[in-house]
C-alpha cells in the first residue's frame, strides 16, 4: 500500500500556506500566524502532550484525532520558521540506515 500521509501532509501544507496573511477573523491558520512562532509552538507542545496522553491510556480514536493535531500544529510552527515538511523529509531520509543506539553511541564519543 501507498502511504497516504506524504499526500495528505502536502495538501495541508498548501492549504497553510494558502492561509497565510488572511483575516485573523476568518482563519485559525492566520490568527496562530499573526500571533506569532511562540503561539504557535505553545499550541503544538499542548497538542504534543494530548496526544501522548491518548496513546498511554490506550484510546486509539483520541490518539488519532489528536496526532491530526499535532500534524496541523506541527505545520503552522514550521510555516512560521520558513520550513517544512519537504526539510523534515530529508532530515528522516539523512538518517535512513543509521540506528538510533549506534547514533546515541556516537555523540557520546563526540
Ligand atoms: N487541520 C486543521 C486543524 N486541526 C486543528 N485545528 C484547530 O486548532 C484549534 C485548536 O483547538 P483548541 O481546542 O486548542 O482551540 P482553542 O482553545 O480555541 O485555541 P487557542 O484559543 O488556544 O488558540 C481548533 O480551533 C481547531 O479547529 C485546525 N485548524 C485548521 N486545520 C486545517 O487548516 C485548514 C485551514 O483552516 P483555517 O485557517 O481555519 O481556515 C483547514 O481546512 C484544515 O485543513
Amino acid at each position: 500500500m501507498v502511504g497516504k500521509i506524504g499526500p495528505a501532509l502536502d495538501a495541508l501544507t498548501r492549504r497553510i500556506t494558502a492561509r497565510k496573511g488572511d483575516d485573523p477573523e476568518s482563519s485559525y491558520t492566520a490568527k496562530l500566524l499573526s500571533d506569532g512562532r511562540e503561539k504557535c509552538a505553545k499550541k503544538l507542545g499542548e497538542e504534543g502532550v494530548e496526544a501522548a496522553l491518548a496513546g498511554a491510556k490506550g484510546d486509539r480514536k483520541e490518539l488519532v484525532a489528536e496526532s491530526a493535531d499535532v500534524f496541523y500544529h506541527l505545520a503552522v510552527l514550521l510555516e512560521a520558521n520558513g520550513a517544512s515538511f519537504d526539510d523534515v523529509a530529508d532530515e528522516l531520509d539523512r538518517r535512513a540506515g543509521v540506528s538510533g543506539i549506534a547514533e546515541k553511541a556516537s555523540r557520546k564519543r563526540r
